[in-house]
């Protein structure tokens, strides 16, 4: 069975928690679809194997390079592809091009854009005519790193109320579901309960209709990672064992 965007709003309405992670390569694509997950982002988080400091620097062709790496390992999950920091904010038109791009030279089904401000909104709405599937992203929106910090975003009533805000008209702008990044929990569940759409949370409670992290956090690959990411296994401990026992038996010949 390959998942659709419709199955993801399915499971919403059923109850069904969605399971995503992001992926930047075949083999772990590969992995994270046989493991069964529903939905294989390829983040702008690439950032974290290509060694930048955050997300900005970032290109349009790295993205298509590792999107291509994931899809050949990806039979049933639903592949969403982040469009990295300014190749769709600019224009319309520029959006058209960047999605457009994805969506032809990679095979994924979907991409993400953030934000939610009107103009964003209306980008939103002209990208899903053309027939590209969306998906929202509010909240702590990284590629704004040099406005918001890295904190959480919504404390406040009038900040709370807006973050409310931009999710609804995202939804009625045609996204197939929205990540709500570090925000409060009681938010997160009255953003869940209002939209019709699923809710994908990172850092925002276990009310969100489905969960997402960044595999290498998860892995304990990351040189850090954000205070919410919950660590599974430390994956930097084992490669230096096994590669230091390597690095012994070389050595004894
Ligand atoms: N490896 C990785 N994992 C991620 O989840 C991730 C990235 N990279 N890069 C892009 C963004 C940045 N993210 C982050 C990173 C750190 C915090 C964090 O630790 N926040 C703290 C400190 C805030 C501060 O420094 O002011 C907090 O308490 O909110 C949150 C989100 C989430 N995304
Ligand atoms: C963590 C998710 C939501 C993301 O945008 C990324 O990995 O780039
Ligand atoms: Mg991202």
């Amino acid at each position: 069975m390959v998942i659709t965007t419709q199955q993801l709003i399915q499971w919403k309405q059923q109850g069904r928690a969605i399971v995503a992670l992001t992926a930047w390569d075949y083999v772990i694509a590969q992995l994270l679809d046989a493991a069964g997950l529903d939905l294989i982002l390829v983040g702008d988080s690439l950032a974290v194997v290509l060694g930048y400091n955050t997300t900005l620097p970032v290109t349009l062709d790295e993205m298509i390079h590792h999107a291509k790496a994931v899809r050949r390992g990806v039979k049933r999950a639903l592949v969403v592809v982040d469009l990295p920091f300014l190749t769709y904010q600019e224009s319309i038109s520029q959006a058209m091009h960047s999605a457009g791009r994805v969506l032809k030279e990679t095979g994924a089904q979907a991409v993400k854009l953030e934000g939610g401000h009107p103009s964003m909104v209306e980008t939103v709405a002209r990208l899903v005519q053309a027939g590209i599937p969306v998906m929202g992203h509010v909240g702590l929106t990284p590629q704004s790193l040099h406005q918001l910090g890295l904190r959480q975003q919504g404390k406040s009533p009038e900040a709370s109320e807006r973050i409310l805000n931009e999710a609804i008209a995202l939804e009625q702008a045609g996204v197939f579901s929205i990540v709500l990044e570090h925000i409060p929990p009681q938010l997160a569940l009255q953003i869940t309960q209002k939209l019709r759409i699923p809710t994908i949370g990172i850092g925002a409670g276990w009310e969100c209709d489905g969960q997402i992290l960044v595999t290498s956090d998860v892995l304990g690959l990351s040189e850090k990672q954000p205070l919410f990411a919950k660590v599974y296994t430390n994956l930097r401990e084992e490669i230096t064992k096994a590669v230091q026992n390597y690095a012994l038996e070389v050595r004894d010949r």
